[in-house]
């Protein structure tokens, strides 16, 4: 069953078409990856799903509904929840009370301490809930933009580059996460450059390349194709 459809959508910056009426679909349960070189227009995709940038054309379809020109804040409740490539939480409040701004604001029922707590010992950050949020390091920083965005209790989770910056270990923990949470019924779109961490838990890859999707399908298939080895892995971006 589709679960998120974008149909013809495109943006542009001035003279710069930053999405060239890209469609894509994304069934229910999915956990679907996102490539592309710098600049390819990934984060304006998840910025275009979750409302914070309006297309100039083209339509978005959530669980059936057209949401092409709702807020963000009405996409987030109805289950549309996001992580920001650069964490950005509020330093001066602890890890547990940033975590609770998502669960007190992006859910329409009550509970919200519960699914508070409930994400951040999903994210592996319980025993720090009561540090101040600005003093964590970089792993610390991308458990939290995970939990803010559990703790909205989506059913569409959009990741923007959370495995960037980690250890090989650290990333193993993160992935065992995710697969966690995409179990538990949740469907996963993740923007990612460290490529072996999306082949790991991805089970379609979709490829942008300026605005565009180049390709989108299994992938081992995927990463086969002449055109997305041309054009943004190199021969040896897989070693
Ligand atoms: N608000 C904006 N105003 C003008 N240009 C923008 C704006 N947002 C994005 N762009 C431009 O659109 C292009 C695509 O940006 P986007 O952040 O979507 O790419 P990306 O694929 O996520 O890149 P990266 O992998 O580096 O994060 C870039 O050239 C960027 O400079």
């Amino acid at each position: 069953m589709t679960m998120l459809l974008l149909d013809s959508l495109s943006k542009r910056y001035g003279a710069l078409v930053v999405t060239d009426s890209f469609s894509f679909e994304v069934a229910q349960g999915e956990f679907v990856g996102i490539l592309g070189p710098n600049g390819a227009g990934k984060t304006t995709l998840f910025n275009l799903i979750a409302g914070t940038v309006k297309p100039d054309t083209g339509t978005i379809t959530f669980q059936s509904r057209d949401i092409t020109r709702e807020g963000a804040a009405a996409r987030c409740r109805s289950g549309i929840s996001r992580s920001f490539q650069i964490p950005h939480p509020f330093v001066g409040m602890t890890v547990f009370e940033n975590v609770l701004v998502g669960a007190t604001f992006g859910r329409k029922a009550e509970g919200s301490v519960d699914y508070a707590m409930q994400a951040l010992e999903l994210s592996g950050l319980s025993k720090k809930a009561n540090q101040l949020a600005g003093s964590l390091p970089l792993l610390g920083r991308k458990r939290l933009e995970l939990a803010r965005a559990l703790a909205t209790e989506p059913r569409l989770l959009l990741l923007d580059e959370i495995a960037g910056g980690l250890t090989e270990s650290e990333c193993h923990e993160l992935l065992d996460v995710l697969r966690q949470v995409h179990a538990s019924g949740v469907t996963i779109v993740w923007i990612e450059h460290v490529v072996r961490a999306l082949l790991s838990v991805a089970q379609r890859l979709v490829v942008v390349n300026f605005g565009k999707k180049i390709a989108d399908g299994a992938p081992d298939k995927v990463m086969d194709s002449s055109e997305v080895k041309s054009v943004y892995l190199g021969e040896d971006a897989l070693v």
